[in-house]
């Protein structure tokens, strides 16, 4: 089968600067895949390359077989994407609107059904007739979401489509993008909200300046970069041949990172042998934010 985005040694220069230092990503058909990365590294370069918005410097990338550069139209339709900034015709209520974005990628009457099926997934049914002008900033949201979807695109890409909305929006995108999801569309999503990514994603690629530094099922990225994280609050200083396994110290409190439960037994055995008494400990898995802090040593917090 062909690959739903297939990225073959992308590299862009703006200017001197090299934004993208050669991507190469496979994106099979019907995956739900998350591309994280700290502000700056390539992320929506890489989408505007996808989105045939911007010109690779080297490189090419296919969507659903067709070539971005040579064959832009096909590539185009097979492609939604929501982009972080609302552009919209003032002028039509939303259905109109949405009709109409289908139309431009050559979808008739036929696709209506899809559009009220979308209508109603994003929860804009009640405003289906409103002008885009009078809606809310969250309903315009919605709508913009709507427009990138309104021609049943195979592929579907969210660029950071959950930053500033509220919770319910964001349950029921992901319910809805969940379900286009289970009914075979290709899912790419840019996000900070890394347990967003955990829960819904099942392939991650983390981006480091115009690199991909990993790139993996979320599953094996967390068994083989996460581990346990142990945090301990000692009576006294820690022992010295317990230094090597410090995450970080502060104060009377210190966080070692453990891979194993049994090392968890050779700390408390040495910290007996010191005798340092521990007032109080904790065992955490790490997360994907934890992962994604090591691998590219950026907050996901601050991600964009
Ligand atoms: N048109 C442009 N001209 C010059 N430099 C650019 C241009 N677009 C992006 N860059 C630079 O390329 C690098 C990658 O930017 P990009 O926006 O792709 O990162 P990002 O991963 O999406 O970051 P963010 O999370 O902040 O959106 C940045 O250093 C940025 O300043």
């Amino acid at each position: 089968m062909v690959a739903a985005v297939d990225i073959q040694g992308i590299t862009k220069k703006f200017g001197q600067f090299e934004a993208l230092r050669g991507v190469d990503l496979q994106i099979a058909q019907g995956e739900f895949f998350a591309l994280l990365g700290p502000n700056g590294a390539g992320k929506s370069t890489l989408i505007n390359l996808i989105a045939g918005l911007l010109r690779p410097s080297s490189g090419s990338i296919r969507i659903m077989g067709h070539d971005v550069q040579s064959d832009y139209q096909q590539a185009r339709m097979a492609l939604g994407v929501v982009p972080q900034e609302l552009v919209f015709d003032p002028f039509f209520n939303v259905r109109e609107m949405l009709r109409f974005q289908a139309g431009y990628f050559g979808r008739g009457p036929e696709n209506d059904a899809w559009v009220d099926e979308v209508i109603e997934g994003l929860g804009l049914t009640d405003k289906a007739h409103s002008n885009m002008r009078k809606l809310s900033g969250g309903m315009k949201r919605r709508a913009l979401i709507a427009q990138a979807l309104a021609h049943k695109p195979d592929v579907i890409v969210l660029d950071e489509p959950t930053a500033g909305v509220d919770v319910e929006l964001r349950q029921m995108l992901w319910r809805f993008i969940q379900k286009l999801n289970q009914q075979g569309h290709t899912i790419i999503l840019t996000t900070h909200y890394l347990e967003e990514a955990e829960t819904l994603c099942e392939r991650v690629a983390m981006m480091k300046s115009g690199k991909i530094v990993a790139l993996d099922t979320t599953r094996a990225l967390l068994k083989n970069h996460a581990g346990k994280q142990l945090t301990l609050r000692l009576s006294g200083a820690l022992p010295i041949d317990l230094q090597a396994w410090v995450k970080q110290q502060q104060g009377d409190e210190v966080v070692l990172n453990v891979t194993d439960l049994w090392q968890v037994e050779t700390v408390l055995a040495r910290l007996r042998a010191a005798q340092v008494s521990v007032l109080d400990m904790q065992l955490q898995e790490m997360d994907l934010e934890d992962v994604f802090m090591n691998l590219v040593g950026s907050h996901g917090g601050s991600v964009r």
